[in-house]
């Protein structure tokens, strides 16, 4: 079935989020759930030198499917598509809401372009077809929204 993609805001404040994977890509996804306050926990072969560094707890291992037990929700981004849908078969089956980095047809979830103001949150989506159109937005908006505050 053609996927179709909800945009809800959902609480990660104090939740436990799980990456699989430990490099750059893991790293960014890591940067943006720590801002919003999750408790972000990390399984990989390898972490990079910023995981390694940054005080989340990571767990130098070959991934299992045990090792999603009790997470809300995870990001796989490892650099193997096989294991990748393995993983996301895992997550479906755990009742663990899956993201598998940069494949939004295995994805139950994907991310949007944000820009945040305080308590206010623009959040632009392409139905994850088109990431590039939702960034150009995304800045023109922020654009819009910041001359507008100075004009204040
Ligand atoms: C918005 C943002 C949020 C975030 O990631 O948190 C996000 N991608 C970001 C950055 C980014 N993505 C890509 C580059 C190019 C450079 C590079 O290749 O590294 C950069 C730039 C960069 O990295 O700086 C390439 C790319 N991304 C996806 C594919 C595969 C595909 O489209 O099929 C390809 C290959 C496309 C191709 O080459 O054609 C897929 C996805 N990207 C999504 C979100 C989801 C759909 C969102 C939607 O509905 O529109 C989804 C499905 C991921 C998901 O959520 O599962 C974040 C913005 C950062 C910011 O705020 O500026
Ligand atoms: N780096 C980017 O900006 C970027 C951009 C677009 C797409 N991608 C794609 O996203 C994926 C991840 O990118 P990356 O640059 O972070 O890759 P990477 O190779 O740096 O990291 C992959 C991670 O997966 C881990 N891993 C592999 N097999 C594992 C296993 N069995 N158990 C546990 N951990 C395992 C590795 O230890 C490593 O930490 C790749 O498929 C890549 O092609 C990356």
């Amino acid at each position: 079935m053609k996927k179709n993609f909800l945009p809800i805001a959902i609480n990660i404040a104090g939740e436990k989020i799980l990456i699989i994977g430990g490099g750059q890509s893991a790293w960014k996804k890591i940067h943006i759930l720590k801002r919003f306050g999750a408790d972000v926990e990390v399984v990989a072969l390898e972490v990079c030198d910023e995981i390694r560094n940054s005080g989340i707890l990571y767990r130098q291992k070959s991934y299992e499917k045990q090792d999603l037990k009790g997470y809300l929700m995870f990001y796989s981004c490892t650099n193997n598509p096989d294991l990748d849908r393995q993983i996301a078969q895992d997550g479906r089956e755990a009742g663990v809401l899956v993201n598998i980095h940069d494949q939004p047809e295995l994805c139950q979830f994907v991310s949007p372009a944000i820009y945040q103001q305080g308590n206010i949150r623009v959040a632009v989506s392409s139905n994850a077809e088109d990431v590039f159109e939702s960034i150009r937005l995304r800045n023109e908006i922020k654009d819009y929204l910041e001359n507008k505050n100075k004009k204040q």
